[in-house]
């Protein structure tokens, strides 16, 4: 069982102070504050538009923020030289909506690519070490020769998680993992997240919509609302928040669906 991460003594592994987004007139962060702590799964939730993506962008690296300072393992992203950022960037895996695996590769010339670009691997090395990986997010062996058009939105999911973690990274950023999936796929894929979290000591940035996500796999939630985080914390204070938006989101009839479900599940789990 995983132990919760001690935040009083703990140096966040991303701390995120200040941060502004603006494209032309619209200002998507304003000001915004947010810490993730070594071992945790952080949930990010908030309306459409209110800047999960961006936050995330910002955080990778791949979007350049208007003002704020972003610390990620101890580093200042904005001050570090190109090298030492690709550095640092490697030390982090990135599951995107959709995948983003190559379509003319197959999936262990997909994972391959990083290890054979970045770790200085030989071909060879890269497509074995591909195979653990794949095996890592539960697929077979003979699914490393199938191009990504060959597999189910799940499977193909699952590989993106394996080159994701190609690197052996320290921190996993998941943006909407279990969009289009079935709800078993979900929550298999939900599984999925808790365990490598656990048996690799990952930290875990999670964008999600998915409210059977949040609750079998968050140990804290981030609302963004309003060009800030609103609140972070446990799931059942994030719920118990005065907010318009966090009320309709947790106390609707899916908010409460997931709730009972969660509910059930901890009751009938043995121990
Ligand atoms: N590169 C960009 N240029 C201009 N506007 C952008 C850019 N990227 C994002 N935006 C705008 O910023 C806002 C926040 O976008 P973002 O994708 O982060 O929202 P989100 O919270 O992830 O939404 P959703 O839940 O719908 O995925 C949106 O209004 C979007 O149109």
């Amino acid at each position: 069982m995983h132990s919760e991460p001690d935040r009083q003594s703990a140096q966040p592994v991303i701390q995120v102070r200040g941060l502004i987004n603006r494209f032309g007139d619209l200002v998507v962060h304003d000001q915004l504050d947010l810490d993730l702590y070594q071992g945790e799964i952080l949930g990010v939730v908030g309306g459409s538009g209110t800047g999960k993506s961006v936050l995330l962008r910002s955080i990778v690296g791949l979007q350049h923020p208007s003002a704020g300072t972003i610390r990620v393992l101890g580093e200042d992203l904005m001050a570090l030289a190109p090298d030492e950022r690709s550095r640092l960037e490697q030390r982090f895996g990135v599951l995107y909506q959709g995948g983003a695996l190559f379509t003319s590769l197959n999936l262990a010339e997909n994972i391959a690519l990083p290890l054979i670009e970045h770790a200085g691997l030989s071909r060879p090395e890269a497509e074995e070490l591909a195979l653990m990986k794949l095996a890592l997010t539960g697929l077979p062996p003979e699914a490393a020769k199938n191009h990504p058009s060959e597999l189910s939105g799940g499977m193909v999911k699952r590989a993106s998680l394996a080159r994701a973690l190609a690197l052996d990274p320290e921190i996993l950023f998941l943006d909407e993992p279990t969009a289009g999936l079935d709800p078993i796929g979900a929550a298999a894929f939900d599984e999925l997240i808790v365990t490598l979290r656990d048996a690799l000591g990952l930290t875990v940035f999670l964008v999600t919509h998915d409210l059977d996500t949040l609750y079998s796999t968050c140990d804290r939630v981030a609302v963004l609302s309003r060009q800030k985080v609103l609140v972070a914390d446990t799931l059942d204070a994030v719920a118990d928040t005065r907010d318009e938006w966090v009320q309709a989101y947790f106390h609707g009839p899916r908010g409460r669906a997931a709730m009972t479900a969660h509910e059930r599940q901890n009751n009938t789990e043995p121990g």
